[in-house]
């Protein structure tokens, strides 16, 4: 494989957080704020989807908002869905599916998550499509076989992989302050940049971005974002935080 430059990506999961006036400040008080270079560093923020107009409006600094989640199906009699078609339409160009919340907590199988992406494509979305092993499965040694199995739903459904970024989420990592250490973390990335490679394409392997999510936060990005097969972050908790800007600065000084 050759060594290409990836435009790095920070991503801003909000998750089922904040308020209409928390979207408005923080665009405000940091994330407009936030000095990047855009030719290095692309900035993605998942708000709740009923915050998705209020941050189109409020967030700028050439930052993409993001749907958390997006459906299996077309538009119809699907209720509480929001289509992909949907989003488009609203000027969302990206959404997250596969999180690991809605794998374990909704019961969303690996086989439903890539029918999501499918379509998610279909209409143009980018992709954040999230991946990862539980604890049971890191200490069963089943790691890289979760994570690929994960991938396989979505080659099985999605041809083109050009819209797709991989997260990479360890779920013991999520929301416990036990980050994935740095070789941790480079050793998956590597061995899913290798299944890029063998499965879908050179290219694919060269060119898609696999982001690290798990308790990041300022302390840890500049250590994490040294490897050479992390290209970005999935940041949940500290997304939410004055902080983000640290780990955007972290990406946009880093030397790769
Ligand atoms: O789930 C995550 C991002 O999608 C990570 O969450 P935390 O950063 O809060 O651990």
């Amino acid at each position: 494989m050759n060594s290409v430059a990836r435009k790095l990506l920070v991503g801003g999961n909000w998750k089922s957080h904040g308020s209409l006036k928390f979207v408005k400040n923080f665009a405000n008080d940091t994330l407009n704020k936030i000095v990047y270079d855009t030719s290095k560093v692309e900035i993605v923020i998942a708000p709740v989807s009923i915050h998705l107009k209020d941050a189109q409006e409020h967030i700028a600094n050439n930052i993409h908002i993001s749907a958390q989640n997006s459906s299996a199906f077309e538009d119809g009699a699907y209720t509480g869905e929001i289509s992909a078609s949907q989003l488009a339409n609203f000027g969302i160009g990206w959404t997250i599916l596969g999180h690991s919340e809605r794998r374990h907590i909704l019961g969303e199988s690996n086989t439903f998550v890539a029918s999501k992406v499918k379509i998610a494509d279909e209409y143009g979305l980018n992709t954040i499509a999230c991946i990862g092993e539980t604890l049971d499965q890191r200490e069963a040694g089943d790691t890289i076989k979760v994570c690929t199995d994960q991938l396989d739903a979505i080659r099985a459904q999605v041809d083109d992989w050009s819209r797709i970024v991989i997260a990479y989420e360890p779920v013991w990592a999520i929301g416990t302050g036990k980050t994935a250490t740095s070789e941790q973390a480079q050793e998956v990335h590597e061995q899913i940049r290798a299944w890029l490679n063998e499965n879908i394409s050179e290219e694919a392997a060269n060119n898609t971005r696999i982001l690290y999510g798990g308790s990041v936060n300022a302390g840890n990005a500049d250590e994490l974002i040294q490897n050479p097969d992390i290209d970005g972050f999935l940041v949940g908790g500290a997304s939410l935080k004055p902080e983000f800007e640290s780990i955007v600065k972290a990406c946009n000084d880093v030397s790769k």
